[in-house]
């Protein structure tokens, strides 16, 4: 029999990749990135002029169709992979990213007459306008003492879909109303290459309060929220919930002919970019901590039994791996910290000397910081430019930097940036480890490993853990081949199960990254200091952060 392949698509923040991969050893074979036209839209919408307010975070539907029409034909090409030898697909996504759909399936931003109202649109993950009523979710849970609460690590959190769909109710009714459905972007892209509406069990347990047994929330809850959300998951959160792995539906012609693909392959249900990272780095087993490293850091865990864990995101049974509970926690802003401030903060002569020296700023500014020990640049920060996610659950924190001087240079910050991201992961470790669910050994993937050594380094010595690094430069691409290979079954080549595909597909680097014992010391010391200023600023030991975006709304 000839090889067989598998191809993932993983959907992130600024774009989506196809990866070809060899079902036999996961080999990727070809790979292709098509950065989303649109981008993130935060400032003005796509066709107007309409101005967008504080924290909104939106995309374009047709960008992720998009991905398919540019991407999947670029890695057969490049491959030269005969299209019958392809048996299956399978897609991650960022998430919560979700959007309207009319009774036809139908994004409502892509109507016309619906377009210049931004609640038309696809909110993205970080899209945080919908803190208000986040927080009033988690006041009215608590008081009823819901059960799901604590599965979340007491908060439920503005990123996700409840939140989103109740500012859409409150903010833009006629929206809410026009809208058939409510959909996981994840899904909705699985339906445009199916037909099929099915909702995957990894974003509906993670991220629209779903349980395995209870299903979700009751309608009592939902009305004692509002009265109008009642029937909201009969009506337009319905669809049945699979299990990941589930093969959603069979390519359609039409979308196989603008995919360079057989009609009738098996295509997966969806699943959340960080997740389908576990198993791409061949992680099936409790105590492997899986940090998917990019513009946010998404940190994944598998366990036997259900702890409470303080902010976590989530735990969901089966949620990434079938038989185990899956654990997630995560940090808002890790990549797009540094970015900032790359594009932001950075004098002029930075970028200037990167240019002369012909390499990026980041790479500039690492190189520089990493002649620095820990602890010598008398810095440090506040990982929160995009909110906390764990453990505070709280989109209203902002960035913090203590200890400049008139010294003080680009390349200290920089590094003080990285070692802030660092102690926000160390949190998340306790946190963990603290409730009971171990956290032995750290894997990482996405981008991030890739491009930052001193990064790296900075996060084994702080966590004082071993870091293993994927051997993958598209570890969620992987694992979501590894499910489209799953959804074909070995009958067709694939694999019949996601561990039975990991055990063959997966690898990680032989090098890793050890902690330094001196190193490890001072981080100890600074790691202190940062639980202070943690407690104090998250904690309401001043709430400075929240006045001041008060003051900032109130005077825009
Ligand atoms: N050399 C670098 N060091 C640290 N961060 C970097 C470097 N180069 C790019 N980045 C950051 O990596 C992030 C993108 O990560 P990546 O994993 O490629 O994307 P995504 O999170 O969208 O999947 C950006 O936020 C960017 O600022
Ligand atoms: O929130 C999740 C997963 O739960 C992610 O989709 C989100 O952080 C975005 O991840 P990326 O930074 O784009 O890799």
């Amino acid at each position: 029999m000839s090889k067989k392949y598998a191809i993932g698509v993983d959907y992130g923040t600024e774009s989506g990749r196809a990866v070809l991969v060899d079902l036999s050893d996961g080999a990727e074979v070809a790979d292709h990135v098509t950065p989303y036209p649109h981008n993130v839209i935060d400032e003005r919408l796509p066709y107007s002029d309409i101005e967008l307010k504080h924290d909104w975070a939106l995309q374009h539907p047709g960008d992720y169709i998009e991905v398919l029409r540019r991407s999947v034909p670029a890695v057969m090409k490049a491959s030269g992979v005969d299209p019958r030898d392809v048996i299956g697909l399978g897609i991650d996504f960022t998430a919560c990213t979700m959007l309207p759909v009319d009774a036809e399936g139908r994004p409502l931003c892509l109507n016309p007459e619906l377009r210049d109202d931004p609640h038309s649109w696809v909110k993205l993950w970080k899209h945080h306008a919908a803190q208000e009523e986040a927080s009033r979710i988690n006041e009215i849970a608590k008081e009823r003492e819901e059960a799901f609460l604590p599965r979340y690590g007491g908060k439920i959190s503005s990123e996700w879909m409840i939140a989103k769909v109740w500012q859409i109710l409150n903010e833009a009714p006629h929206i809410y109303d026009k809208t058939d459905q409510f959909m996981e972007a994840a899904d909705w892209v699985v339906s445009q290459m199916t037909g099929t509406y099915l909702r995957n069990s990894c974003t509906a347990g993670y991220k629209a309060i779903w349980h395995k047994r209870d299903g979700y929330p009751s309608d009592v809850f939902f009305k004692a929220l509002d009265p109008r959300l009642e029937n909201l998951t009969r009506t337009k959160l319905r669809g049945e919930v699979v299990p990941l792995g589930t093969k959603a539906g069979e390519l359609t012609p039409e979308m196989a002919s603008l995919m360079g693909l057989r009609p009738g392959i098996a295509i997966a249900v969806g699943n959340v970019d960080a997740h389908a990272a576990v198993p791409g780095v061949g992680v099936v087993t409790p105590g492997k901590l899986v940090m998917a490293m990019g513009t946010s850091i998404c940190h994944m865990l598998l366990g036997t039994e259900e702890r409470e864990v303080e902010g976590m995101c989530g735990v969901v049974e089966d949620g990434i791996i079938p038989g185990y509970l899956g654990y997630e926690a995560g940090q808002s802003a890790v990549g797009d910290i540094f970015a900032w401030y790359v594009e932001q903060g950075v004098p002029a002569y930075v970028k200037e000397a990167a240019e002369a020296e012909g390499v990026n700023v980041h790479e500039w500014l690492e190189r520089r910081a990493s002649a620095y020990k820990p602890g010598e640049t008398g810095l440090l920060a506040l990982d929160w430019w995009n909110g906390n996610r764990s453990v505070l659950v709280d989109t209203d924190l902002t960035g913090l930097l203590v200890g400049c001087t008139l010294l003080t240079k680009p390349e200290e910050i920089y590094r003080a940036l990285l070692e802030a991201t660092a102690f926000g992961t160390r949190k998340i470790v306790d946190a963990f480890h603290h409730s009971g669910v171990e956290v032995n050994e750290l894997y990482a993937c996405g981008g991030l490993p890739q491009k930052n050594k001193l990064l790296m380094q900075i996060y084994a010595d702080v966590t004082n853990r071993e870091i293993k690094i994927a051997d993958s430069k598209q570890t969620p691409a992987l694992g979501a081949a590894m499910f489209g290979a799953v959804a074909a079954g070995s009958a067709q080549g694939g694999y019949d199960t996601i561990v039975e595909a990991a055990s063959r597909m997966a690898r990680v680097r032989e090098e890793t990254y050890k902690p330094i014992p001196a190193n490890v010391a001072v981080y100890e010391k600074l790691y202190e200091e940062y639980n202070r200023l943690h407690d104090y600023f998250g904690r309401g030991g001043n709430d400075v952060m929240k006045r001041l975006k008060a003051i900032k709304e109130a005077s825009r």
